[in-house]
């Protein structure tokens, strides 16, 4: 049931307490709720909006302004490496989190970045052969919107179509799409073609699958949430931000956080709920560490700086933030279809939106991309003589390009074009060495934290843009587009490394993909936030789940591999539960284990009631 006051729920006590209704929440959520024994509340701070299209109809995401009640509407910190430019930070804050605003491009990451993973923390389950079983459950593989022959286009035996959430290829056609395919072919050692990035093979330039299912937007709430959301056992409450977790004693010497306080708002009053087995933190890579800090789990300095009370030193919490980072490369192009018109045109717009309300189909079932690319330096690449490469093997990208058939440019202050027609080629950083960090700046839970990506900062980062920006420059000069392309436009001026690096500097933006602020780590290291299993180290009863546990940022859009880290912690919780339960039988004989099954039952609406203690901190 889904409740909009905390007046309205039925109980104080569950199971599992989740916060944040989002991507990684909901996956947990549904999952945990397949078992009818277990009673699951979903915190959740922001809105639904399960009737707004802006969040439903694919093409209208570009549309959904800065600064909505579906947002956080944060911001970064002034970045030194981006000539001291600061700019919106969005996330989603609604049901389904950035599942529900995020591009719908959909993709996994390399094989490489979870064999990493597993290197990493010593735990063979993170590694893709072991990870992959997941997309069964999560993949639908759906028709696109307008039918269209695929074959040529993905390779089904690496898809599921049993999963719950619809996932297809590009929705309707682009003029561009075949001039994107003939690059490959011209130049197929600067751009090869690859059939299939979602298998862990993400080298190469392709074909887009996007959370798109029936001509609308698939997230976490329209899919998993939607499963689970009328089963008895599940409560979700909205407008019920988490200001912290509370810590209720101790196990074997180690603190307890088994309570959860959560406001409507700034003075509303405060709410406590009771988690008798786990709290799961789902609150993304920002609002994660943002609840850590405020609960006293963080560096201690930093901490007592704000007058929080420390009860765990953890100096990892919040830091390794890291991203992926693009620049757009804009050209005039001679093109009758590009969306720049569309846009542009109220007839045309609204008889599209006509097609899609009565069909689902037409410009608006599409997303804003039909081509990407993953991609690598040269082996030979003179910063490698300086710095050890970061990607996660020799398959994995350095760098990505996204070929749209519009004017794309979100730098603020940027005034699109009111004629013409355009195209644009993102240029994307990857495999980032650039580390920031997610601080509190007060101990108010309804602060925004600062938020300091430290973008380009590292020679790394502003080498591998400088050499994608390049590389789009000599995408553009295959054959394929000289009818085609008319100009740059407000791309980088003057010919030197110096000019792209400043060009880069000026204008790059952020994909979005903030991760690593809840880093995962080797069972017992002194560093990072969550063991293998994503208990928060040094705490009992709280688990991390979210795109905050990645280590480092991924060869994809951060979607995939969220879902993936969701459905295997989903298995890792229900695994613990049957591997307890299975040692509480074989230590009890049959009298007992008969007493325990008549009284489970009455145990569990006793349970409901049960008082856990909460300590002052
Ligand atoms: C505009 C945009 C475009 C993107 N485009 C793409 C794309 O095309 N493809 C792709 O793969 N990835 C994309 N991403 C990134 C991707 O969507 C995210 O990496 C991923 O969804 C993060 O999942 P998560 O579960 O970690 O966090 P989220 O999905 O953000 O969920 C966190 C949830 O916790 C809630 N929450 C936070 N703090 C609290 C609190 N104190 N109390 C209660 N609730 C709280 C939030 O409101 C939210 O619902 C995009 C992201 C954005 C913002």
């Amino acid at each position: 049931a889904l409740y909009t006051e905390p007046s309205q729920l039925p109980h104080l006590t569950y199971d599992y307490v989740i916060v944040g209704a989002g991507t990684a929440g909901n996956v947990i959520a549904s999952r945990l709720s397949e078992n009818s024994l277990y009673s699951i509340l979903v915190l959740e701070a922001g809105i639904s909006a399960e009737d707004d299209l802006a969040t439903i109809v694919p093409l209208l995401i570009p549309t959904l302004p800065p600064n909505s009640p579906h947002d956080w509407n944060y911001t970064i910190t002034p970045q030194s490496g981006l000539d001291g430019r600061a700019f919106p930070y969005r996330r989603g804050r609604l049901l389904g989190g950035s599942s529900t605003i995020n591009f719908m491009i959909h993709q996994y990451g390399s094989s490489e970045d979870f064999d990493k993973i597993a290197e990493i923390t010593n735990d063979v389950g993170w590694k893709w052969d072991s990870l992959k079983q997941h997309i069964e459950k999560h993949e639908k593989i759906v028709p696109p919107a307008d039918g269209h022959n695929t074959s040529s286009q993905y390779v089904p035996a690496i898809h599921s179509t049993n999963g719950i959430m619809p996932v297809s290829l590009a929705g309707r056609s682009q003029s561009i799409d075949a001039r994107v395919i003939a690059t490959t072919k011209e130049m197929p050692h600067d751009f090869p073609f690859n059939k299939d990035m979602g298998g862990g093979d993400v080298l190469g330039l392709g074909w887009i699958q996007s959370s798109i299912g029936g001509g609308k937007r698939s997230s976490s709430a329209t899919s998993y949430l939607a499963a689970a959301i009328n089963r008895p056992n599940v409560h979700v409450l909205i407008n019920a931000q988490v200001t912290k977790l509370l810590h209720t004693g101790s196990l074997s010497a180690v603190p307890s956080f088994r309570a959860v306080q959560f406001a409507r708002k700034p003075g509303a009053p405060q709410t406590v709920v009771k988690a008798r087995k786990e709290i799961i933190l789902s609150a993304g890579s920002i609002g994660t560490p943002q609840i850590l800090l405020l609960s006293g789990i963080g560096p201690k300095a930093e901490l007592q700086a704000l007058n929080i009370p420390v009860v765990v030193d953890n100096p990892s919490v919040g830091q390794n933030l890291s991203d992926h980072i693009w620049v757009p490369n804009n050209y005039k192009v001679r093109d009758e279809d590009s969306l720049d018109d569309f846009f542009r045109d109220p007839l045309r717009f609204s008889s599209a939106m006509k097609e899609w309300h009565a069909r689902k189909t037409g410009i608006f079932a599409g997303g804003i991309t039909n081509n990407l690319g993953f991609f690598r330096l040269p082996s030979n690449a003179s910063i490698f003589s300086t710095t050890r490469d970061p990607a996660s093997g020799l398959n994995s990208a350095h760098w990505e390009m996204v070929v749209a058939n519009f004017y794309l440019n979100y730098k603020p202050g940027v005034v699109e074009p009111v004629n013409g027609s355009y195209m644009t080629i993102q240029s994307a950083l990857i495999s980032s060495t650039s580390r920031g960090a997610v601080k509190l700046i007060s101990a108010d839970p309804f602060a925004h934290p600062l938020i300091n990506p430290n973008y380009l900062t590292t020679p790394f980062d502003i080498f591998t843009m400088r050499e994608a920006v390049k590389a789009t420059k000599r995408f553009v000069s295959a054959d394929a587009w000289r009818d085609y392309i008319e100009s740059p436009v407000g791309g980088v001026v003057g010919t030197e490394d110096a000019d792209i690096d400043a060009y880069v500097r000026d204008q790059a933006l952020s994909m979005l993909h903030a991760t690593g602020t809840a880093s995962i780590s080797p069972k017992g290291a002194s560093w990072g936030v969550v063991e293998p299993d994503l208990k928060v180290k040094g705490v009992d009863g709280v688990r991390i789940v979210d795109a905050s546990i990645l280590p480092f940022p991924p060869s994809a859009h951060t979607q995939g591999p969220v879902y993936l880290i969701a459905e295997r912690a989903s298995q890792l919780i229900v695994g613990e539960n049957l591997q307890a339960e299975l040692d509480f039988h074989f230590r009890t004989d049959w009298v007992v284990e008969l007493q325990a099954f008549l009284s489970s039952s009455a145990a569990r609406m006793y349970r409901f009631c049960q008082d856990i203690p909460i300590m002052s901190n």
